[in-house]
């Protein structure tokens, strides 16, 4: 009795335990699952930096600027005081006590005195602390803040002087006075408004010391190495790859050179490698149609092979061929032989319906792929990635999904079919024939009953 296609991922999903925890410099790392989750070391900022290259000042203006920071030096040993200026770069520290950052193309500096300009009439000087026209000066106020701070993460607020305005607290006011405006402050006619802590990413603003920033069970991609290298991380604790040796079955088979009457290249053994996302490939040895020769490769008695790979080594031994009836197909024999626990025999799908997952008493797991090569494909998608998955720690991710038409569903069998990425069906697809999973972006997984919905994509280069 085949066993429902999900019930067989399933299995296999929950059929070991994830591999020990090895730490691995950030070099190595990708494409490994995290053990352990990737701390913050320090906040990020540090401290308070400028995110633009202008000035950092306090109070209103016009300022004297005091000072210069640039990218690489330490916070300023020194306080600003209100109408002074210190000249910084992006990533530069900002001074305690600094309010916003003008960036350089809205400020005019003459000798040490700095004034803003209004970007949008040329650079034309406008009077620093007036501005008579309705929606005052909107450029330092509202439009996009590349500080990018989330509200209630910022520091330096309660420095402000009293001609700086609390959120809320600006509506009341007349005259031509400067006012300095926490983040969205109103536009108002006759101020030069600045808001507050505009161009300045406060300190702890992305993360602070402590935070978990990716959790265990994550995949180590580009970015989480970059993330953690930013984060400070020399090394990672991730789960040791599982090692897989691959055995291909078959006098039937041609290793070079065209198929012939009788003989096929073996189409099995090439595709496999770029299938194991997340493993180590110890090798493939290719066996005659012999249960001997099969059983030795499983014991890993093997003196007497020539290319036999370090079966003892593996976490999971890979068999391609020999899952059927037919006289040569002695796979299941020789398991029970070797008092394998076999835990899935045979899977209601198509193709691939004869697929096995088998565990060996000393814990190696062994994958049954059926001979025909989409089968071979099936069965890695269902049984294969899944185990390997478990075992390199990695944590489940949520299915993708497409909807399908009508394909024309089995009624018992899961049926899987080469689809495009946006749910077309390719054709070609026979189990004896990779052609149409050659041209697809994907597998659907179409239930038994399936008249057209969404349906899970399986993805060929995925860890998980
Ligand atoms: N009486 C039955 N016969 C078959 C059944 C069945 O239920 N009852 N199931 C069929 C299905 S479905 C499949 S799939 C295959 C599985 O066969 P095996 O895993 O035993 O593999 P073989 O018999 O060795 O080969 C099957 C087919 O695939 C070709 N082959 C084998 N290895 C490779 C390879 N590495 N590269 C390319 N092609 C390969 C082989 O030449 C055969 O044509 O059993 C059906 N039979
Ligand atoms: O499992 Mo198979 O359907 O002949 O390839």
């Amino acid at each position: 009795m085949n066993m429902p296609w999900t019930l067989a991922r399933q299995t296999a999903l929950e059929a070991a335990k994830p591999l020990e925890a090895v730490e691995v410099a950030l070099a190595e790392a990708a494409g490994f699952a995290l053990a352990s989750g990737v701390q913050a070391f320090v906040s990020q900022p540090s401290c308070d930096t400028s995110a633009m290259d202008g000035y950092a000042v306090r109070g209103p203006g016009p300022w004297t600027v005091v000072g210069r920071v640039t990218a690489g030096d330490p916070v300023p040993g020194v306080r600003i005081g209100a109408g002074e200026a210190f000249a910084v770069a992006t990533g530069a520290p900002v001074p305690d006590g600094s309010d916003l950052v003008i960036p350089v193309e809205l400020c005019s500096v003459e000798g040490t005195r700095l004034i803003q300009v209004d970007a949008r009439t040329g650079g034309r000087h406008r009077g620093c602390d007036t501005d008579h026209r309705p929606g005052g000066n909107a450029d330092l106020q509202t439009s996009g803040d590349t500080s990018h701070q989330p509200s209630g993460r910022t520091g330096h607020q309660s420095g402000a002087t009293t001609n700086l305005q609390p959120s809320g607290q600006t509506g009341h006011q007349s005259g031509a006075t400067t006012n300095l405006q926490p983040g969205n402050a109103s536009r108002r006619p006759g101020a030069t408004n600045l808001q507050l802590g505009k161009h300045i990413r406060r300190r702890g603003e992305d993360w602070s010391a402590g935070d978990e920033l990716v959790p265990a069970g994550s995949l180590v991609t580009a970015a989480v190495l970059g993330l953690a290298a930013g984060a400070g991380h020399d090394t990672l604790l991730v789960h040791r790859r599982p090692r897989v040796a691959v055995v291909v079955t078959g006098d039937e088979l041609l290793h070079s050179g065209p198929p012939r009457p009788g003989r096929v290249r073996d189409a099995i053994g090439p595709m496999l490698p770029s299938l194991l996302t997340g493993a180590d490939l110890l090798g493939t040895t290719h066996l005659r149609d012999d249960p001997a020769a099969l059983a030795d490769a499983l014991s890993f008695d093997q003196a007497d092979q020539a290319d036999a790979v370090t079966f003892d080594q593996a976490d999971v031994i890979v068999t391609c061929g020999a899952t059927s009836v037919g006289p040569a197909d002695h796979l299941r024999r020789v398991l029970a032989d070797l008092d394998a626990d076999i835990l899935v025999s045979g899977v209601a799908c198509r193709p691939g319906h004869p697929m096995l997952l088998a565990v060996l008493p000393d814990g190696r797991c062994v994958v049954g792929l059926p001979g025909n090569p989409f089968a071979a494909l099936a069965a890695v998608l269902t049984l294969l990635n899944p185990l390997l998955n478990t075992l390199g720690g990695h944590t489940t991710r949520p299915p993708i999904t497409t909807w399908l038409p009508d394909v024309g569903a089995h009624p018992e069998d899961t049926r899987l079919v080469p689809v495009t990425r946006s749910g077309v069906p390719v054709g070609h697809d026979r189990p004896g024939s990779l052609w149409g999973a050659a041209l697809a972006d994907a597998i659907a997984v179409v239930p038994p009953g399936h008249h057209g919905g969404e349906v899970e994509l399986l993805t060929f280069a995925s860890a998980s």
